[in-house]
């Protein structure tokens, strides 16, 4: 490619198609910035801007107040003695992974584990076990399975794994298993439970010591709303001294951190969360009529003859959705599989992904009643439109 004039009118300012559609992605609900997050990264934008004032240790920046923020704040609502901001939960992972872990050594994860667990687990050179879940239309995860797991482990390898995993609410079907019984399982082989909160950590309340959690990671761009990419990760060290493992600094550079490279999430993305924080505590404790939503418009949608799986009634959000009468008009319409995307689309409703009919996954979160009535009548018109 020749970088030539003609090459370089692609790029620049580009506008979002999107943006002001009503929003039911998953992935997308939770990380909407609230209005002084969307003026924070006009205002920290630049690169660097937050090291105005750093002594040389990102996290004990004072102004702003950072320090505040992530040795604070964050503990207090994460219900951790220890938390640090990273790239976002996958580099949250990895870090408790790769810290606490030999090479070779197991990580148990739950059967609905996110593959971004997989991943981490494996640039960290471990083995992955998986605890299964059950079929449809549940999903669920025994705690019991984690024992199962460990003590396989153990008599095929002769080591106990070095961490399990559970991720809270599995991103597929939303579902929030017994965190507390599992943490209580693990911990009977003394192995360490790391929650991945991804969708929950800024959108429900979520106290790591009052579930007995030893490692929480979460999502800044999924569920605090802030610009990405941006996570939180929070240490107890009830069960062992697991924070001086995982904050243990360099010996050369004496005041950085090795796990965090240093320095993590910093100017824009940090700022956004810090602009975010205070109606993102105040949202979780709106859970509640959240959860209320989710509920409403899940008993709405198999009105019209979809079904819901996963936990019901449900506790969360985040819902997965079968649709045998969607799927059969894709079968016979002009557009094909892409009906649905087309029509949701042109009644200005975002967030199912093109060309799903049958099964799909949508999220009810800070929608709101009317919206999602809106929603609930659009399907209802689509699908008599085509009867
Ligand atoms: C369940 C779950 N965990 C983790 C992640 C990854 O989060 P992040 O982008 O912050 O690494 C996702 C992203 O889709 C997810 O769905």
């Amino acid at each position: 490619m020749t970088l030539d004039d003609a090459a370089l009118k692609n790029f620049g300012f580009i506008e979002r198609p999107t943006k002001n559609m009503i929003n039911i992605d998953p992935l997308q609900t939770g990380g909407i910035l609230t209005e002084d997050a969307r003026r924070a990264l006009v205002e920290w934008g630049d690169g660097y801007s937050i090291c105005d004032n750093c002594g040389g240790v990102l996290d004990l920046i004072k102004k702003p107040p950072v320090q505040e923020f992530i040795h604070d704040a964050l503990p207090e609502f994460l219900g951790v003695d220890h938390a640090r901001v990273t790239h976002g939960a996958r580099e949250s992972k990895f870090a408790v992974m790769h810290a606490i872990a030999q090479e070779g050594d197991t990580v148990i994860l739950d059967g609905l584990a996110h593959y971004s667990s997989v991943v981490a687990a494996q640039r960290a050179r471990l083995e992955v076990r998986k605890v299964p879940h059950s079929e449809r239309p549940d999903y669920f995860i025994d705690p019991e399975g984690y024992g199962t797991a460990i003590e396989e482990t153990i008599s095929e390898t002769g080591k106990a794994p070095a961490l399990a995993l559970l991720t809270y609410p599995d991103g597929n079907y939303g579902n929030l298993a017994d965190a507390k019984k599992i943490a209580s399982v693990c911990h009977e082989y003394d192995v360490p439970l790391l929650l991945n909160c991804a969708y929950s950590v800024g959108r429900m309340p979520v106290n790591a010591k009052e579930l007995g959690v030893d490692f929480i990671a979460g999502s800044g761009h999924k569920s605090m709303a802030s610009c990405g990419p941006i996570g939180v990760l929070g240490v107890n060290d009830d069960n062992g001294d697991y924070s001086d493992i995982i904050f243990r600094k360099s010996p050369t550079n004496k005041n950085k951190e090795i796990e965090l490279l240093g320095c993590t999430a910093r100017s824009g993305t940090l700022m956004t969360m810090i602009a975010s924080f205070p109606e993102v505590v105040k949202r979780t404790r709106n859970w509640d009529n959240e959860v209320a939503d989710a509920r409403w418009f899940s008993e709405k949608l198999e009105a019209l003859g979809l079904i819901q799986l996963g936990q019901k009634p449900h506790n969360h959000d985040l819902m997965f959705f079968e649709a045998p009468n969607l799927y059969e008009i894709s079968t016979r319409v002009k557009k094909g599989r892409y009906f649905l995307y087309k029509e949701l689309k042109s009644r200005n409703i975002h967030g199912i992904k093109a060309g799903l009919t049958k099964f799909f996954k949508l999220s009810t979160f800070e929608v709101g009643r009317e919206n999602l009535s809106y929603i609930v009548d659009s399907f209802d018109e689509i699908i008599k439109k085509y009867e």
